[in-house]
């Protein structure tokens, strides 16, 4: 239900405290499978990365923090309000699924109003909301365009519209630039950092690219456990020292996998120029370059998983 304590008590006068979600000790099952193990996060304001490979639980995390799912064990607050008061939470809190479908057959403009209608906003702040929500997300000129005629970038702008159209104080974004294109790609992300400014964004994905251009900090997960929380910054100063591109030929190449965790290849006629972790110098002829957070996602799990398994990843 749209709240016009919202209006009248904007994020900007909240406290620090107020303006973060913790989570403490958070346990999920879906029958036998535990799907969140002891999750801890205090996540401050701002542009949130959340990292994790198909199946680590960014979803099943998402969904609890918007009360679309319950859990079985921890303490959860968003913005010092218990996730077991899910009406409360809902009022501050938008969210983007990574399915998201919105009635096709209606216009743009038509079906943001009958949203807001919905949640009982009423009709004046509709009319002054909407047009300023879809200038923001740079749908201006596709009032009556029907959503099914809707690229899919435009869809996912129109979904974050839809998400902020009651100015929540939290925005969760599961997995949205997936099957955008690369400028539609960058124009998203370039939408929840401005988004973030004044909001907590949570922005969920298996892309290291978006994380690495909008998130000051993120955490890591994989099977249910986070195992990075922290900056951009830190994580990429556990990789020091620890990347070096070569040029090899490309017979040397499976020797070169079997020895190292590659993580990435460009061919170039018979050679190869490839980027690879060492955690001492390198035998083959090799120099030592700045890590990126694709260097760095792949030392961690190379710490945690072993050398063997991390290899499935590349
Ligand atoms: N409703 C469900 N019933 C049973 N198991 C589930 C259910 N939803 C998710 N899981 C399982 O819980 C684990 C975490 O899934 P989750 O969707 O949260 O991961 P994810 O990191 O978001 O991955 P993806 O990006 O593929 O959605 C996976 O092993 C998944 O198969």
């Amino acid at each position: 239900m749209y709240d016009k304590d919202i209006k009248k008590k904007g994020s900007g006068q909240m406290s620090r405290n107020e303006m973060e979600i913790r989570i403490e000790g958070l346990e999920k099952y879906y029958g036998k499978k535990h799907a969140l193990k002891n999750v801890t996060l205090t996540i401050p304001s701002g542009m949130f990365g959340l990292l994790g490979r198909n199946g680590a639980g960014k979803t099943t995390l998402m969904k609890v923090l918007a009360t679309l799912i319950g859990k079985q064990g921890g303490k959860v607050t968003v913005c010092g309000i218990p996730v077991e008061e899910a009406a409360r939470i809902r009022r501050i809190t938008g969210y983007l699924p990574q399915e998201f479908s919105m009635y096709p057959n209606m216009g743009v403009y038509e079906a943001m109003d009958y949203l807001g209608a919905l949640s009982k906003m009423p009709k004046k702040v509709r009319k002054e909301r909407i047009p300023v929500l879809l200038e923001k997300v740079n749908l201006q000129e596709h009032y009556r365009t029907k959503i099914r005629a809707l690229s899919g970038g435009m869809k996912r702008r129109l979904g974050i519209a839809q998400a902020i159209l009651h100015d929540p104080k939290v925005l969760i974004v599961d997995e949205p630039t997936a099957g955008l294109d690369p400028e539609e790609r960058v124009r998203f992300r370039n939408l929840l950092c401005e988004i973030a400014e004044d909001r907590i964004v949570i922005l969920s994905t298996h892309i290291v690219g978006d994380i690495e251009a909008t998130c000051e900090q993120i955490a890591i997960m994989d099977e249910g456990e986070i195992y990075y929380n922290g900056t951009v910054m830190d994580l990429l100063r556990m990789t020091e020292g620890k990347v070096y591109t070569a040029q090899i030929s490309r017979k040397d190449l499976a020797k070169m996998k079997e020895n190292y965790v590659l993580t990435s290849m460009l061919t170039q006629g018979n050679n190869v120029m490839v980027r690879f972790l060492s955690e001492q110098k390198p035998q083959v002829e090799a120099s030592a370059c700045e890590p990126g957070v694709e260097d760095a996602y792949m030392y961690l799990m190379q710490e945690k998983e072993g050398f063997s398994h991390v290899l499935d990843l590349v």
